[in-house]
């Protein structure tokens, strides 16, 4: 397959608009869609996101659209970046504009509401195209710091290996460096649950406590996704590898996490809807995700303790310190 020339992004948020950048520094030829049409003004007269990423100058290269036939018109190569529970209605949406052999890109990280599908899931039956067609970035990757320059791996995953590679080519710049890899299943998992591990995570800082509590939320926040990937059929090995170690660690690390962010309010003591209002409009997937994920984990007899208090503490009124206090209490057990 040649090197893909003509990519749609279709969401100008902080991670599309960011990613349209990357793929617009390595050369390609680059639409963006934005729903708002200042949005995309604003890109085309200012080279500005004002909105997401104040302080980032786009290339002259990258054009914006609030056009979605005319975003995906010939594209070789379609990215998907808005969020997880939105994913199904826009692509409807989309999918008659759709070129017919478009390798379609998630950069979403979360597992639907409604079907407990994963993202790939939802993209492949929506647009009515094989597994093969669908492909996902993930890794650590949060969007300020990429978006600067700084340097940053991740992966790229595509059943299809040679689709796998010419995305790798076509998202290669002197600060991006792209992997290939075909477990989906394994990256899209750790994915949407680092979200989930970063709220907890959050909820520790806002709670006062510091990186040994982080560290030991991280620890076994990757044995419960792992253990939850493995009944799904992912590989193992790709929980250590940049979607799953490198990802949670740089989500649960970093106040530019909205998740962890969106945490540490909760743990503050805030209400979901203060945090929310918190938020402006930005997308902190977990808070959402922690419900499918405990009940696609229940579905598979999974145990995954620190999603469920998570989860709790969103949806059921649980309080963070009481539920440290219970994952503390949880029967003793070898590691
Ligand atoms: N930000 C990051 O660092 C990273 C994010 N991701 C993932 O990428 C995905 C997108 O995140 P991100 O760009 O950061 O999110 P943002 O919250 O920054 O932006 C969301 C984008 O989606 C649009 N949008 C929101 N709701 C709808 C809707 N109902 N229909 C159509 N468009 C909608 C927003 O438009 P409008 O502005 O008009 O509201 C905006 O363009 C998420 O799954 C996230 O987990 C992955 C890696 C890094
Ligand atoms: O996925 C991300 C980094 O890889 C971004 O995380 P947040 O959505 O929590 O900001």
């Amino acid at each position: 397959m040649a090197r893909p020339e003509r990519i749609a992004v279709l969401g100008a948020g902080s991670w599309g608009t960011t990613f349209a950048k990357v793929l617009a520094d390595a050369g390609n030829d680059v639409v963006l869609w934005a729903r708002r049409a200042e949005v995309a003004e604003a890109i085309n007269g200012s080279r500005r996101n004002a909105g997401y990423l104040p302080d980032v100058r786009l290339p002259e290269s990258l054009r914006a659209t609030d056009d979605a036939a005319a975003a995906v018109h010939d594209a070789d190569v379609v990215v998907l970046a808005v969020p997880s529970q939105t994913l199904r209605e826009n692509l409807a949406g989309w999918q008659p504009l759709l070129p017919a052999d478009a390798t379609l890109v998630s950069l979403a990280k979360g597992v639907e509401l409604s079907t407990l599908k994963r993202m790939s899931e939802v993209i492949a039956e929506v647009a009515d195209v094989p597994m093969e067609q669908v492909a996902v970035v993930s890794g650590p990757n949060l969007a300020k710091e990429i978006a600067a320059e700084q340097p940053t791996a991740t992966v790229v995953a595509c059943a299809d290996h040679d689709r796998a590679i010419a995305l790798q080519h076509a998202c290669s710049t002197r600060y991006f460096r792209p992997y290939t890899n075909t477990d989906l299943i394994g990256i899209e998992i750790a994915g949407a649950c680092k979200n989930v591990i970063a709220l907890a995570c959050g909820m520790a800082v806002g709670l006062g406590f510091g990186h040994n509590t982080m560290s030991s939320l991280i620890t076994r926040g990757l044995a419960e996704t792992t253990r939850l990937g493995v009944a799904l059929g992912a590989d193992p090995m790709t929980f250590a590898g940049l979607a799953g170690l490198g990802d949670l660690v740089a989500t649960c690390m970093s106040p530019l996490s909205r998740n962890r962010t969106f945490g540490e309010r909760l743990g503050r003591g805030e209400t979901l809807a203060q945090a929310q209002e918190a938020a402006h409009g930005q997308v902190s997937e977990g808070v959402k995700s922690c419900s499918s994920i405990r009940q696609l984990a229940a579905r598979h007899g999974v145990e995954m303790p620190i999603t469920d208090v998570v989860h709790r503490v969103c949806h059921e009124g649980l309080q963070p310190g009481p539920a440290a206090a219970e994952l503390l209490g949880r029967e003793r057990k070898p590691e």
